[in-house]
């Protein structure tokens, strides 16, 4: 059964006199016997009288009727029943009509499948038949499909991105639906596009929601992305292979023949995370420019990219390699296994590892400070690691010697290295 605390909960507002239930996600998710990560409530009971009920509450949503319980290291959303959808970016309501009844609450939800309550006992309240749809796998708007996407777009790709996690259908009018509201889409933030477009990347069965998508073409009125999921849908089988989101994105964009220009303007647009952004620009630069070779007698590729940008990014591009080039099925553990034991294999691994640092640099030159030390370590690293040359104060001093000489050379930056003389 769902968890103890949330039937705690349950059972503090019955003992008040209150309606509550367990409702949306929770109980579809239960009722398939898959794992559940949120537990929300809905109540007759005021926002007021909830927080009477349960000192230890956070006001998350009042305006939205919504208040944060917590009970036993637990927090549950619990939601007084009301009447409007209250998510729509276009056409938000000022004020929430509460309501006194489940069945009004349960009417103003996305799809039958998300319009059922549970109450402690386990008994279900479905009156827009979820049951029956989860068995035949579909999903299907509550009601009119173009109310229910007109009141909040958003809607439009959570039911592509419900199909792929459940492997489920749309339903006729509802996928119809898709198609005539697309444009609707352009009222909605790109943040919450990003979380929806990863939430369906990341299901067991992209390709399911990626048709859908293409079909109705519900991207168009994001042209980059679009193109995006066209050019890439032969892909998505092997996009479920691949572990994290951004080997993931990295595919797509690589499949769909994007420069590494353009796949940054995309990853922009839909807001991602300088920390996201920066790993999938990584794994699109080690798998389109270094080109790292599968071949031993070439494998210096790898052991480079290893010592640069160290073998949790290499295990990484080594997925999406294997993901680009070939349809496996088992190999990849044994694969990133290779690449662990070709880093653990590297002489040194680091700067810190070798017999010289910047400073005996400086002393050894005479020169002022700049770019060229790290330069020149990063070139004495790759030669002790690469080539396995002596890591010795005497062998390094001489070779950076020899390196700063050609670092002057190269970039004509002779006064600045050289500013002591
Ligand atoms: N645009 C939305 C978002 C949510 N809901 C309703 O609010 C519930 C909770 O929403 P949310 O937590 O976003 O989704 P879940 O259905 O719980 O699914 P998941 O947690 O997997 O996203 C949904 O089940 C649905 O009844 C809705 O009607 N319209």
């Amino acid at each position: 059964m769902l968890k103890e605390q949330a039937l705690y909960v349950l059972a503090q507002l019955e003992e008040n006199g209150y309606e509550a239930f367990f409702v949306g996600g929770c109980v579809r998710d239960w009722l398939l016997k898959r794992p559940v990560h949120d537990i929300d409530i809905c109540t007759n009971a005021q926002p007021c009288d909830i927080m009477r009920i349960f000192p230890d509450h956070i006001p998350t949503g009042l305006q939205h009727g919504t208040v944060s319980v917590k009970h036993d290291g637990a927090i549950f959303e619990v939601t007084t029943y009301r009447a409007e959808a209250a998510y729509s970016d276009h056409r938000r309501p000022d004020e929430v009509r509460f309501v006194s009844d489940l069945r009004e609450d349960l009417a103003r939800r996305d799809f039958t499948i998300n319009a059922m309550a549970m109450d402690r006992h386990g008994r279900l309240s479905d009156p827009f038949s979820g049951q029956t749809d989860l068995l035949s796998g579909l999903v299907r708007t509550v009601g009119s499909a173009q109310e229910r996407f007109t009141e909040d777009a958003l809607r439009l790709l959570r039911a592509a991105r419900f199909a792929a996690q459940l492997q489920f259908d749309l339903d006729s009018k509802t996928e119809q639906a898709l198609a005539d509201c697309a444009d609707l889409l352009r009222h909605i933030a790109p943040e919450r596009v990003r979380v929806e477009l990863c939430k369906l990347i990341g299901s067991d069965y992209p390709w399911h929601g990626v048709a859908i998508i293409n079909r109705a073409e519900l991207l168009r009125v994001y042209p980059e992305l679009d193109q995006l999921f066209k050019l890439a849908a032969p892909y998505m089988h092997r996009v479920r292979k691949l572990t994290s989101l951004a080997e993931k994105w990295a595919l797509l964009l690589y499949a769909s023949g994007a420069t590494n220009e353009a796949a940054l303007s995309l990853v922009a647009l839909l807001r991602m995370s300088n920390r996201e952004r920066d790993k999938i620009a990584l794994l699109l630069h080690i798998v389109t420019e270094m080109r790292p070779s599968w071949d031993e007698s070439e494998s210096i590729g790898w052991e480079h990219a290893l010592l640069r940008y160290g073998p949790e990014t290499c295990v990484e591009a080594n997925h999406l390699l294997q993901a680009i080039w070939w349809e496996q099925d088992e190999a990849t553990d044994s694969h990133s296994q290779s690449v662990i034991d070709t880093y653990e294999r590297l002489p040194v691994k680091s700067l810190k590892e070798l017999a010289v640092t910047g400073k005996d640099l400086l002393t050894a030159t005479d020169k002022t400070a700049g770019p060229w030390i790290a330069h020149t370590l990063q070139h004495l690293l790759e030669q002790v690691a690469l080539y396995h040359k002596p890591n010795t104060p005497e062998w390094l001093l001489a070779e950076g010697r020899k390196e700063v000489e050609r670092y002057e050379h190269q970039t004509g930056n002779t006064e600045r290295v050289s500013g002591t003389s």
